[in-house]
């Protein structure tokens, strides 16, 4: 019986996670739950799973759920409040297997702090490892964690590299990786309609139900460019040896390119249960829920070039990984600024890029070695996002 942690618990992944959790209970016992405010999922979720640990970072909510824990039949769990928290349960000796599905860099720490402890690190939170890069790859290698990823398209890369291959080294005779993309809900939308996009529509994804941040990312492609700096660093690849292709049915979840001329493809219906359920039962493998795909209802596959003019977050993230240091650190926060603004509507949808763009053209790419380079370059990029922003309403 393996002991998990899932922090981001009341969002899709973690919505996902213990669907399929649900599915094997003498595989899994789930020993914290985590949520930012949403406290109505989580005690649901408390009702249904039973942890030991229910963290909830905000603390006027962690108050409230704690008055409401103890007036119920699950006064024996233990409810902690604040960020800190976070990492006592990712870190905690019964917890073997951390789910890291907070959004955003706010994941940062508890999911560093897994991998630090030798867990079995199942990484959804990208941007954890866009920002951190070698620093979060090192402390994985240096503690021995087993580091799974959950993304489909990295997990799909994961199941079509070589037998006993590991994340974070090179495997000699895979040339290239086929990263796919959806193209998102703007992919055949004339350019010139694209700035009054609002939130409602950027967030409708053509094939996959997700979160409303990495939903925007879907629509603007930034989450293809972090994507592809977080292929870089699972798989020890250079980004030129990363292709992207939209592939708008998202069948194929990714591509391997192997020397001999062989194309590996990882194919299923798009449920993130499914690289869920790979990476919990991993090396074995179990049910999921997700349906048989049907080949026939699928019919034929299409393949496209991205159109950088129309998805310049896609250009900015290869600038971004190839110029190196702290540059994906502040790719990372500008954007996370830049769609929190979208999103509260204080900015427009191409605005997106531009923000990220000019946020980018004040930094050199200096080091990114220590996690405190890395939070300064994170909080500089962040106020420099804002002062874009502030710029474009004047
Ligand atoms: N959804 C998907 O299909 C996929 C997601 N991912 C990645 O997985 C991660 C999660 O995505 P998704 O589930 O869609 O996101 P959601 O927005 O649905 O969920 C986010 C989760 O993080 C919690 N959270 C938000 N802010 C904070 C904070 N400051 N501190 C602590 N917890 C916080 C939320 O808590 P609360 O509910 O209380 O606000 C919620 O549990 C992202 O990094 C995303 O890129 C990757 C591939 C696919
Ligand atoms: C499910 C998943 O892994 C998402 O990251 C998905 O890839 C988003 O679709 P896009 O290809 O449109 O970004
Ligand atoms: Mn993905």
């Amino acid at each position: 019986m393996k002991g998990i942690c899932i922090l981001g618990a009341t969002g899709s992944i973690g919505v996902s996670t213990l669907d399929v959790v649900a599915r094997h209970p003498d595989q899994y016992k789930v020993v914290a739950l985590t949520a930012n405010g949403n406290i109505d999922v989580l005690y649901e979720q408390c009702l249904a799973h039973r942890p030991e640990y229910a963290v909830v970072v905000t603390e006027s909510k962690a108050e409230e759920f704690r008055q409401r824990i103890a007036a119920s039949p699950l006064a024996e769990i233990k409810v902690l409040a604040g960020a800190e928290a976070l990492i006592e349960v990712a870190t905690l000796d019964n917890v073997d297997a951390v789910m890291a599905a907070i959004v955003g860099a706010a994941g940062l720490l508890p999911s560093l702090a897994a991998a630090k402890a030798g867990k079995t690190v199942l990484l959804a939170n990208k941007e954890a490892l866009v920002m951190s890069g070698q620093i979060f790859m090192r402390a994985v290698s240096d503690s021995g964690a087993v580091l799974l990823p959950i993304d489909s398209e990295h997990n799909a890369i994961f199941q079509c590299m070589p037998a006993g291959y590991t994340p974070g080294h090179s495997a000699k005779q895979a040339r290239r990786i086929l990263l796919t993309a959806s193209g998102g809900p703007f992919r055949k939308t004339p350019l010139e309609l694209l700035p009054n996009m609002t939130p409602d529509q950027a967030v409708a994804h053509p094939k996959w139900d997700m979160g409303r941040k990495i939903s925007v990312d879907s629509a603007t492609m930034m989450n293809k460019g972090l994507e592809l700096i977080e292929a870089c660093l699972l798989f020890n690849m250079d980004p030129d040896q990363i292709q992207v292709v939209i592939h708008p049915q998202s069948i194929i979840h990714s591509m391997v390119d192997y020397v001999d001329g062989s194309v590996l493809a990882q194919m299923g219906n798009p449920d993130m249960r499914t690289p869920i359920a790979h990476a919990m039962a991993w090396p074995e493998r179990f049910d999921s829920g997700v349906a048989p795909l049907d080949i026939f209802e699928v019919g034929h596959m299409d393949f496209e070039k991205p159109d950088l003019q129309r998805f310049p977050c896609l250009r900015l993230a290869y600038e971004a990984i190839k110029a190196g240091g702290i540059m994906p650190t502040v790719l990372n926060a500008a954007n996370e600024i830049a769609v929190e603004a979208f999103l509260n509507e204080e900015v427009k949808f191409t605005d997106i890029a531009i923000i990220i763009e000019r946020s980018m053209a004040q930094f050199t790419p200096d080091s990114a070695d220590s996690l405190e380079l890395v939070l300064r370059a994170d909080s500089r990029a962040r106020q420099a996002a804002k002062s874009v922003i502030e710029g474009l309403a004047a």
